[in-house]
């Protein structure tokens, strides 16, 4: 109880509340609702074009809203300039000033005493980890290094949020990878409230408390890593996120459907009988065995190509008892041996009841 109460008074560090915004005809963001608490860091994930930067250039007030309302801390910005609300902001393109040393760069938004500034600056400079770089100038750093500025420059002022657009996706992989942990550590020392746009699933995935996936200007589904991938709300979260295999399937009865003429069961609640749509199942949640031991929905299947992915093999196979069926199963490299696959032979494979998912068909 006291718990709850206590959370109760924490107000959120961000609140956005029945966001839209046309141009002109073009609805690029509708009725999108967000709270993000005090020090949670969160990702706008979407294909190109769902509105994730739309959302990000509202939050920052690049962009007048045309309806809904921006809450920061409690206090309505919606319609305040973006120097009045409390945010540093960091772009893809690195966006320093190329004529300004990185120490100018960094104190641009900065008052006070010059010594005050520069050990501000210093301090700023160790903590992303550009120590004694004060004098250089952005053309003689690297993209990584540019980007650490940038950041230092948003975190310069104590920001009560942190906008990060696409920060990384300039960068090439190895240097993108080190910077994205850098920024996550930084970012939970510092305890700051974050959002940040990306279009990298495995990014969000690794960066995120929580990732907001939105398609077409609108939010499909707001939770952890693990729920985003785990437990996809709709078909179209399914189907962004990760590797998945999808059969037509038509609902036979409860806790049946049919693939094909396959009977396959299923322990999630189904829509009425008749129903048709899609089912989903993760690769990894495909079960080989090395020997036949029968069960629910289990067949003999032909194993194809087996491709190594560093952590785990990916077996393409197909079912001749249901239709040729093909399906996607991922198993370490232990398993892989154990399972001493010949191509062409047949191995037992089993789709489990609680891993199946169907998602219903959209009305047109
Ligand atoms: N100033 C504008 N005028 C007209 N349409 C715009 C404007 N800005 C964005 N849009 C449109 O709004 C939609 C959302 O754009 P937005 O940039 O938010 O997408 P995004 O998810 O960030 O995509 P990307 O990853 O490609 O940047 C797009 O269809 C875009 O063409």
């Amino acid at each position: 109880m006291g718990a709850l109460c206590a959370d109760a008074s924490r107000e959120p560090a961000l609140a956005v509340v029945g966001l839209h915004k046309r141009y002109g005809e073009f609805t690029a963001l509708s009725a999108v609702d967000l709270t993000v608490a005090p020090g949670e860091f969160v990702c706008l994930l979407g294909p190109s074009g769902c509105g994730k930067t739309t959302l990000l250039r509202l939050i920052a007030g690049l962009e007048a809203v045309s309806g809904g309302r921006i809450l920061m801390r409690g206090r309505d910005v919606t319609r305040l300039p973006p120097m009045r609300r409390d945010y540093g902001i960091v772009f893809q393109s690195y966006a320093l000033f190329p004529n300004l040393s990185v120490a100018e760069n960094i104190a641009y938004g900065l008052s006070g005493r010059r010594e005050h500034r520069a050990r501000r600056v210093a301090e700023l400079l160790a903590l992303v980890g550009l120590d004694g770089a004060e004098r250089k100038f952005p053309a003689q750093l690297s993209g990584g290094q540019q980007q650490r500025v940038a950041l230092a420059r948003a975190l310069a002022t104590n920001p009560g949020l942190l906008l990060l657009d696409e920060p990384l996706s300039a960068l090439d992989a190895r240097v993108r990878e080190h910077l994205r942990r850098e920024i996550k550590d930084l970012q939970a020392r510092l305890g700051v409230t974050t959002v940040m746009v990306t279009h990298d699933q495995e990014e969000a995935l690794a960066m995120a408390d929580r990732v907001v996936v939105m398609s077409r200007g609108r939010v499909e589904q707001i939770g952890t890593p693990g729920e985003i991938y785990g437990q996809p709300r709709t078909a179209f979260v399914a189907d962004f996120i990760g590797r998945a295999n999808w059969f037509e399937a038509t609902v036979r009865r409860h806790g049946e459907i049919a693939v094909d003429r396959v009977t396959l069961s299923v322990a999630q609640a189904l829509p009425e009988p008749g129903s048709t749509g899609r089912v989903f199942l993760r690769p990894e949640d495909v079960r080989l065995h090395p020997v036949w031991l029968g069960g629910p929905n289990t067949a003999l299947a032909r194993p194809g190509k087996i491709e190594h992915l560093g952590g785990f093999c990916r077996v393409s196979l197909t079912v001749p008892l249901w239709g040729d069926l093909p399906l996607l199963a991922d198993v370490s490299q232990d398993e892989l041996a154990r399972l001493r696959l010949v191509p062409g032979q047949l191995v037992p494979v089993t789709l489990p009841a609680d891993r199946l998912r169907m998602f219903a068909a959209e009305a047109a």
